[in-house]
This record gives structure tokens, C-alpha cells and sequence, in this order.
């Protein structure tokens, strides 16, 4: 047997990761994708046409609107991520969907790719998530963004009695606590700093955070390459869902030093998405 061939086994002509496939496939996955990003900003646009005046008119309340409006998005997300699973580019796994499912659930997510939010999204029933604020500016995002009332990452302190609303009416709130995407590599082997905003909703709420371990690999659509960096072989986006962290334990410290007590929680949050990750420097100073 030769050394190795445990790993260079044969691959089907079918296999996607066969250099044939790889090479017959580039120019479609190319075309594909291209064509997948057009037709998502193309949507945006008719949603501000066409789909937002219909919502208006048909709506009975601007929840129901709002409501309606996240239906559409979240339909609009699976025809996305369809496309770019049938162009072999994509692979999802959600390990325990049940746990996205849950009404009123906070999720702070890892976000190793563009994608997963788009797939996050068209997976979770009914969710809110926080948005760039240029999003809101951005002619092909900012109809649906509006009309979905997503939230803005510009909004002040206002947005947590919004949210703390939200989630009580059964809404799960979908939040990227590095505020952008994972990096490809930890700088100094540190763990991005986390924002505190799931964790000050979540203790202002006294709601638990289900930590939502998100990984992709290869990593394709990073911050730092274009998307025509395809990758080499379909990226395995794997969503996992780990077990709550309850603000219950953090209460009593809440009460007492609000900004510690978040700060403690967002550090069992890092814990969580990034284990074996060394905790930035310094971040639990009072
Ligand atoms: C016909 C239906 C048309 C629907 C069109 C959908 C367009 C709606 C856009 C919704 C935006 C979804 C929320 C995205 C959240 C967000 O803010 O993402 C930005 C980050 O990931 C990336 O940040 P960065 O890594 O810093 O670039």
C-alpha cells in the first residue's frame, strides 16, 4: 500500500473536490455566484419597488408588516443559499436546528463568512438581527433592511427596550458579537474583542445566550478576499448550537456593577465560540 493513500483516495468523477469537477465547475461557480450576488441586490431593489408598497397596502398592522417582510427576506436567504449550495461552493450542516428554532432565543453567533448570516437567517423562524449601518444606505439593503426592522448598529441604547420587545413577543434575535467578520487568523493567537451587546440584553432581559459556534472551511467570502477567490472545494459551513448561558449567575453582580457583569458574561460567551483561544488582554478590567 503506498504511504498516504488513506488520504489521496481515489475520487469519484463526481466528486467536487476532483481537480476535473474543480475545473469543469470554475467557470459556472464564477458565472453562478455572480449572477447569485446580482440577483440578491436586483431583490433588494423590487423590494423597495414593488414588495415594501404591497406590504403596506395588504398589512393590517406594521407588525404584521414587519413580520411579512422578515418572511420574505428569510425566503429570499434560502433561494441564496440554494443556488450557491447547487454550484457546489457550499456545504451546510446544522447540527441541532431545534435550538434555532427556539422563540425569543438570543443568538450570538461566530461569523467566519458573509454567508452564514444569510443561511442563519433563512433557517431561523422569525428573527431580528443587528445591521452595518451602511446597509442602511446601500440602495440594493436598505428596503428590506427597513422594513424587516432590522436594527441599526449606529442606534443608541434605545434599541436594547426595542429588543428586550422583540424577544418577548417570541422573536429571536440573531447578534455577531465581533461586529464583523471572524478574521483567518487570531492576531497574537487572541480571540477578537467582543462587543457586550448580547450580554447587556441578555442581563437587562435576564434572558439566557445561546452561543452559536459557527465555522467554515475552507473559509471563502472573508474580509480580506474578494468573493471570486473561490474555494477549492465546497466551504463546510457548520452551525452549532451550545448550551445556554443563563444571566442568572451574573444577577447579583448586574445590580450592583452593570458594565463588569457584562463584561464577565461576554467573557463566558468568548469561551464558548472560540475555545482554546487566549481571551483578549485586559478585557476583564473592571
Ligand atoms: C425579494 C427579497 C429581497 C431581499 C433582499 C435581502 C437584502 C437584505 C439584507 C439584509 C442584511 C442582513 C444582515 C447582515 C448583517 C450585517 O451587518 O452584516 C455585515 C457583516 O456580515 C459583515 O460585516 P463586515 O465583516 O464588517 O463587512
Amino acid at each position: 500500500m503506498r504511504p498516504g493513500c488513506g488520504q489521496n483516495r481515489a475520487r469519484s468523477p463526481a466528486d467536487p473536490e476532483s481537480p476535473l469537477v474543480r475545473y469543469v465547475l470554475m467557470p459556472f461557480q464564477f458565472a453562478g455566484t455572480a449572477f447569485a450576488f446580482a440577483l440578491f441586490g436586483l431583490g433588494g431593489v423590487i423590494f423597495g419597488l414593488l414588495i415594501t408598497p404591497v406590504l403596506k397596502m395588504t398589512s393590517k398592522s406594521p407588525e404584521e408588516e414587519r413580520r411579512r417582510a422578515r418572511a420574505v427576506v428569510r425566503w429570499w436567504f434560502g433561494c441564496f443559499v440554494t443556488i450557491i449550495t447547487a454550484l457546489r461552493l457550499v456545504r451546510v450542516e446544522v447540527r441541532n436546528p431545534e435550538a434555532l428554532m427556539k422563540e425569543g432565543a438570543i443568538l450570538a453567533c461566530s461569523h467566519p463568512s458573509l454567508i452564514d448570516v444569510v443561511c442563519l437567517l433563512s433557517v431561523v423562524p422569525e428573527a431580528t438581527t443587528i445591521v452595518k449601518a451602511s446597509l442602511l444606505k446601500n440602495i440594493f439593503t436598505r428596503a428590506p433592511i427597513r422594513a424587516a426592522g432590522y436594527v441599526s448598529n449606529a442606534e443608541g441604547p434605545d434599541a436594547i427596550e426595542k429588543l428586550a420587545r422583540e424577544l418577548e413577543s417570541g422573536t429571536a434575535f440573531v447578534i455577531f458579537p465581533e461586529g464583523t467578520r471572524t478574521p483567518s487568523e487570531f492576531p497574537e493567537g487572541e480571540m477578537p474583542r467582543l462587543h457586550r451587546g448580547a450580554a447587556q440584553l441578555a442581563l437587562h432581559t435576564r434572558r439566557a445566550v445561546t452561543p452559536v459556534r459557527i465555522t467554515a472551511s475552507p473559509r471563502w467570502l472573508t474580509k480580506d478576499r474578494g468573493w471570486w477567490h473561490l474555494p477549492e472545494k465546497p466551504m463546510m459551513l457548520t452551525f452549532e448550537a451550545l448550551p445556554e448561558i443563563p444571566a442568572a449567575p451574573y444577577l447579583d453582580l448586574y445590580n450592583a456593577t452593570p458594565r463588569l457583569a457584562a463584561r464577565r458574561f461576554t467573557l463566558a460567551l468568548g469561551r464558548e465560540l472560540f475555545p482554546g483561544i487566549r481571551q483578549p488582554t485586559s478585557s476583564d478590567a473592571p
